[in-house]
């Protein structure tokens, strides 16, 4: 599946015109961080401007350990109308710390929607900024109820997710995620010529902003259907020749 990041209402019904190429619209605000979360009434606006069969996402934020200001963060987000929520466990520092935040999320937001989806989010630099390793996160997001584990980049200078985990490590996360009964999403600055390793380790959401705004620049550029459209036809095209492939191989 492909996850695309708009910013902004407008955006979103950018991608609005792109709907056919996309899987799930993810609102989240850059300006407050990698997985910066934006206002409710942005999420409703973003929500009622796409396709009524198109999943919204919303990111809660690169979040604090504090695991009742998250869930209550959470749910705010289902309530304006996300049925993914996406959690950046910044400040957790050991799994225990993550499963504590994933676990108040998993509550908040199921008790409330019993179908949203929860996707606990991890750093592929965490190194950089001292949270959970990469590879907790498929065991944090089972032991937590939650439906997806997932990893971005913390810090966006132009370094990517291959930079930081490299494709073996990332086709462990995927082979562990796949294992606890997960689907892993993988994202981090991704371009299309990353699209055929994440498509041989079986990564099941990509998420994406800068490949898809205009002159590649997550911040000062927009996201333009066209390249959402390119990228989209990137996918199909690696999953196609790699089922060619498994097919020839068997
Ligand atoms: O959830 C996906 C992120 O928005 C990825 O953004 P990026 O491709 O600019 O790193």
């Amino acid at each position: 599946m492909l996850l695309i990041s708009p910013d902004s209402v407008e955006e979103a019904l950018d991608c609005a015109k792109a709907a056919e190429h996309l899987d799930i619209v993810d609102v989240k605000r850059p300006d407050e961080g990698s997985l910066g979360a934006n206002f409710p009434w942005v999420i409703r606006e973003i929500r009622d401007a796409v396709p009524a069969d198109k999943p919204v996402s919303a990111t809660v934020g690169d979040v604090p350990y504090k695991p009742g200001t998250v869930a209550q963060a959470a749910l705010g987000a289902a309530v304006s109308g996300a049925t993914y929520i996406k959690v950046g466990l910044y400040g957790c520092t050991t799994p225990e710390q993550a499963i504590d935040v994933m676990r108040g999320v998993v509550r908040a937001v199921k008790d409330h929607r019993p179908d949203a989806f929860v996707v606990a989010s991890g750093y592929a630099d965490a190194h950089r900024i001292g949270c959970v390793n990469p590879l907790a996160l498929p065991d944090i997001a089972r032991r937590s109820g939650s439906d997806a584990a997932m990893l971005d980049t913390a810090i966006k200078d132009g370094t990517r997710l291959f930079d930081h985990v490299p494709p073996d490590v990332c086709a462990e996360f995927v082979r562990l995620a796949h294992e606890a009964g997960l689907l892993a999403a993988l994202a981090g600055s991704v371009k299309t010529g990353d699209l055929g390793t994440l498509t041989r380790i079986g990564t099941d959401i990509v998420g994406v902003r800068g490949a898809v705004c205009e002159g590649g620049d997550r911040k000062a550029g927009r996201i333009r259907p066209q390249l959402v459209a390119a990228f989209r036809a990137e996918m199909e095209r690696h999953a196609s020749e790699h089922t060619a492939a498994i097919a020839a191989a068997n």
